[in-house]
């Protein structure tokens, strides 16, 4: 099965809360929500690939941390592996540059968004966080 590695971010507001965003119809796993970002292409490292995502799917210019966790996943049309970065700092105001809804998630509220199987690791871990 094809292995498909994706990159996604833990962007933070000031009062700490991490921004969503939501699978638009007609992709897989349409409806969920996801941390922003997408595949990595030949050639790019990871934290390219990441800010590139982030400036196409939400105008912002992105300072990309630390890994927080990488996670491999068998799904029913692929191999999937992600990894989620945290965010250090960006430029400019997240918008839904490709029609997707945004929601700014306090970290213990996570649980209330449903996410796809692959990010139950992360969401497990920012959980975990103080309030
Ligand atoms: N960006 C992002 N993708 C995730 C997360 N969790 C997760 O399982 N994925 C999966 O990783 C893949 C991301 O690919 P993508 O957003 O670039 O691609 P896509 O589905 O729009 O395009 P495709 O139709 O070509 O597969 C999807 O299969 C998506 O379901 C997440 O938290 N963030």
């Amino acid at each position: 099965m094809r292995l498909v590695h994706v990159v996604a971010g833990v962007i933070r507001d000031a009062r700490g809360r991490i921004l969503l965003a939501r699978r638009t119809e007609g992709r897989d796993l349409a409806g969920l929500w996801e941390f922003p970002g997408g595949k990595i292409e030949p050639g790019e490292t990871a934290e390219h690939a990441l800010a590139r995502e982030l400036r196409e799917e939400l105008g912002i210019e992105a300072n990309v941390g630390g890994l927080l966790i990488d996670v491999q996943m068998p799904y029913p049309d692929k191999q999937l592996r992600l990894d989620v970065y945290e965010i250090r700092s960006y430029a400019g105001t997240p918008s839904g540059m490709e029609g997707q809804a945004l929601a700014w998630a306090p970290p213990h509220k996570l649980a209330d968004y449903p996410m796809p199987p692959a990010d139950a690791p992360a969401v497990a871990l920012l959980m975990r966080e103080p309030a």
